[in-house]
């Protein structure tokens, strides 16, 4: 598998790719155009903040699996769009958490001591001691703006510094904020107390711009410390503040154009004190999450579940290998299901019994949607599945039953055209070996293979014979069969496995007997 990295990552993360054996190409140079074509190839992309992945690019990639961003931010990645084309987005939330909260720290002491200013004048030989009284920020109050990950571990490092907190955060509960030692305010409030004002939210069409000229007009001569992302404070906005005293100084790590375009407001501005998105660029960081984006690609390209993946089921690690064994079942009896049905799908019934019911199953109910779909889409799998259901408006459900008659674990997978449904339900017996136990109401046990065949028919001497007789004579070799039926003499069902594609006109010939009900070829290939 080919892996573009297009934004530098640690050598430590390259190693866990090369090591699984995949290649590794570096270009960290390409735009436009040239990022079209350097991408065509890829079987995944790594990127860190520098590289736009915009529905063109993922467009342009049409062997992509996985796009893999080296940090937390995806604001630069159009998950949309990947969900769309079936492509995992996955980020590494935790690996840089420290150090973006090290260098929010840093810059918060920074702005308040000056200590940018102080240090340029002294390198042009100024000793100017006498021009800086900075701010102790024991005893100020910090207020803090998203308190997430990042968020809390500000928190707690400016909570022993003896800095009170007070925080504005709708998405957290009280009682965690509580544990942290932060009050929860509006934000209203949260800017009028801050003597440092922190922000860790991500940039979402909410945030943006969240923090504007009315906004820090609240503010009683505090410090706004952004390391979080740009375009959540007003840039021009902040400038003016800083420079009309209403906010005592800034230090921004983000901006809302990277690289920061030299003719930016605030680059005029003393008080005003940026670095150009270090944040997360300590080695410890880079190590950690370049590490962890390439384990989860390799995952991803192994069909092994992929941890941060922000747009696939999500699993539990911990419980991943008692479902394993039965994604690829649900997704065999969505396609078996299917194409008994042939006709449009109106609505998908994924049942779980036994022990399967006990688990979380978000990744096999997705992985029965591929099966019903991938007669239909041509890329579809466990990450679109579900939005390609809720897309064409056909109606997704899943029951679980603690009990299961006979069998440990069954699933069962039922499509529906409205008028006629098609339940087609599995089990996996020793060894994960999977057997298909009902079709559409009788109990068979056939082994799903490549190419398979079902017919109806009357329970009556000689059916079988001929069904063989006209097999033969279209060439096609019958390896396995299980005939079912519901009474002696009524109707019965039989399911084949088949060596060779059962060509239309076997399939007219047997249909032209009285006998033979209906014929269907199913195919599980692709
Ligand atoms: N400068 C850097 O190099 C660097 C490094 C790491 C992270 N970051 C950035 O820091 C930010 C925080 O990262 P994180 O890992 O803590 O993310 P997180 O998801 O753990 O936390 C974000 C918090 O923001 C809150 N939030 C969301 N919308 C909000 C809103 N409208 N108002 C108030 N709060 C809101 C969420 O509830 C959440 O608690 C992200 O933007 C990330 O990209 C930057
Ligand atoms: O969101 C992040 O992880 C940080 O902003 C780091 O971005 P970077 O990987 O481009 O340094």
């Amino acid at each position: 598998m080919k892996v573009l990295v297009t934004d530098p990552i640690s050598d430590a993360g390259l190693d866990v790719i090369r090591d699984a054996g995949h290649e590794v190409v570096t270009d960290y140079e390409s735009e436009g155009s040239d990022l079209l074509n350097a991408v065509a190839d890829a079987n995944a992309l790594i990127v860190r903040s520098g590289t736009d992945v915009t529905k063109e690019v993922l467009e342009a990639a049409s062997e992509l699996v996985i796009v893999g961003r080296a940090g937390i931010g995806v604001d630069n990645i159009d998950i949309d769009a990947a969900t769309d084309q079936g492509v995992i987005v996955a980020n590494a939330p935790e690996g840089n958490v420290r150090a973006a909260a090290e260098h929010t720290v840093a810059m918060a002491f920074a702005a308040a001591r000056s200590i940018p200013q102080a240090h340029a004048r002294l390198k042009t030989g100024e000793w100017a001691k006498g021009e800086y009284l900075g701010t102790e920020l024991n005893g100020k109050t910090l207020g803090i703006v998203g308190l997430g990950r990042v968020g809390q571990e500000v928190a707690k490092k400016l909570d022993s510094l003896g800095m009170d907190l007070v925080a504005f955060d709708p998405y957290i509960s009280e009682e965690r904020a509580e544990q942290i030692g932060a009050e929860l305010a509006d934000l209203e409030t949260v800017l009028g107390r801050a003597d440092v004002l922190t922000i860790h939210t991500p940039l979402t069409p909410e945030t943006e711009d969240m923090i504007g000229e009315a906004e820090l007009a609240e503010m009683e001569g505090g410090y706004v410390v952004n390391c979080a992302r740009g375009g959540i404070v007003d840039e021009p906005a902040l400038a003016a503040a800083v420079e009309d005293g209403i906010v005592a100084g800034a230090a921004l790590d983000v901006f809302a154009e990277e690289p920061l375009s030299a003719d930016s407001p605030l680059l005029d501005v003393e008080d005003v004190t940026v670095t150009p998105h270090l944040g997360a660029s300590t080695e410890a960081a880079q190590e950690n999450v370049a590490v962890s984006t390439a384990e989860q690609v390799v995952a991803a390209f192994e069909g092994e579940p992929v941890m941060n993946a922000l747009n696939a089921p999500s699993i539990d690690e911990s419980a991943f290998p008692r479902v394993e064994p039965y994604i690829e079942l649900a997704e065999t009896a969505g396609k078996i299901a299917v194409q008994l049905l042939d006709s449009r799908v109106e609505s998908v019934e994924i049942s779980y019994e036994g022990d399967i019911a006990e688990e979380d199953v978000e990744i096999v109910t997705a992985s029965a949607l591929k099966g019903v779909f991938q007669p239909l889409e041509w890329q579809v799998n466990a990450v679109n599945a579900p939005r390609i259901a809720e897309q064409r408006g056909i109606g997704v459900s899943e029951t679980k039953r603690r009990q299961a008659e006979d069998f440990q674990s069954l699933v069962t997978v039922t499509v529906s055209d409205g008028e006629e449904a098609i339940g087609v339900c599995g089990t996996l017996f020793a060894d994960d070996d999977a057997r298909i136990v009902r079709v559409d109401g009788y109990r068979v046990d056939a082994i799903p293979g490549g190419k398979m065949m079902v017919t109806r028919n009357t329970d009556e001497p000689g059916v079988i014979g001929h069904i063989g007789t006209v097999m033969g004579k279209y060439d096609v070799n019958i390896a396995g069969m299980f005939n079912a039926r519901e009474t002696d003499g009524g109707e019965a069902l039989t399911v084949y496995n088949v060596d060779q594609e059962v060509p239309r006109g076997a399939r007219e010939e047997l249909e032209s007997d009285p006998r033979i009900i209906e014929t269907k070829y199913i195919s599980l290939n692709g």
